[in-house]
């Protein structure tokens, strides 16, 4: 199977993982490491990474084997997104950052004026920057055309595990795009994950399926496994879908009945 290249980075996964909302920090453990992910996401503002007193996930792994994806969940403005950016990398957690801006507190959907700005903020302070959108064709263009270094299109609302809601609109974002598009949120089941990459995403990004499955760390590797099918299928290339039938055997030749 190919790599999955973002920036100047490559990965062997297509499979970015969410750290928040597990039962337990062996249990997300557990998962993570079952997943084979090596792209961790969390947010900067939750995650006590300022804090050494509180409890850290982090702390737990062996950081030498994952890529760290600081997001700007939290952040209502491109200015705020920009201050929780620069926040991460002072730390040295990583010079990449997932622009993550909600503009809609129902919703969760992500607030398009300043997801732009953000972007174009973050790419002049040098970062390598991924951003959360909405299934918008013309916005992931503009995003593209800005610079950023992936797209990351959601399914469907952040945690509401519905899946795919619109794949024209995903199809139409990979079609065009030239830099990785990663479906980001609302992924519910391994069958989801699979549809996003049959449809050529080159990865997915997700959390609350496996985190609040009932058995968190075998739905992690249910995703892994659903996302390396998804990947292979698109790689092998589908069958043309038709209206009617065609014989699977030869239909000439046949032995006198
Ligand atoms: C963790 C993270 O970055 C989320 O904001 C992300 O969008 C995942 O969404 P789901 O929890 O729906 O998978």
């Amino acid at each position: 199977m190919s790599m999955l290249k973002i920036g100047d980075k490559t990965f062997q996964s297509r499979l970015l993982l969410g750290t928040g909302k597990y039962p337990s920090f062996e249990i997300q453990k557990e998962a993570v490491r079952v997943s084979e992910a090596e792209i961790l996401t969390f947010a900067v503002r939750r995650m006590n990474v300022f804090e050494p007193s509180q409890p850290n996930f982090l702390e737990m792994l062996d950081l030498s084997k994952y890529t760290l994806l600081p997001n700007t969940a939290g952040a209502k403005t491109a200015e705020e997104a920009v201050r929780t950016a620069k926040l991460a990398k002072a730390s040295g957690l990583c010079d990449m950052v997932k622009v993550e801006i909600i503009g809609c507190d129902r919703s969760l959907l992500p607030d398009p004026v300043e997801t732009l700005k953000a972007s174009e903020m973050l790419l002049e302070e040098g970062f390598t920057v991924l951003t959360y959108t909405s299934d918008d064709v013309v916005l992931a263009r503009r995003l593209e055309e800005l610079g950023v270094h992936a797209v990351m299109p959601g399914a469907s609302p952040i945690g509401s595990g519905k899946g795919i809601l619109n794949p024209l609109n995903l199809k139409f974002i990979i079609e065009q795009s030239k830099v990785p598009v990663i479906i980001d949120a609302g992924i519910g089941s391994p069958k989801d994950a699979a549809y996003a990459m049959e449809l050529g995403a080159d990865a997915v990004l997700l959390n609350t399926a496996v985190s609040s499955a009932k058995d968190p760390v075998k739905m992690a590797e249910a995703m892994k496994l659903a996302i390396e099918a998804g990947r292979l299928g698109f790689e092998a290339g589908r069958i043309d879908e038709r209206d009617y039938a065609v014989a699977s055997s030869p239909t000439e030749g046949l032995l006198p009945t």
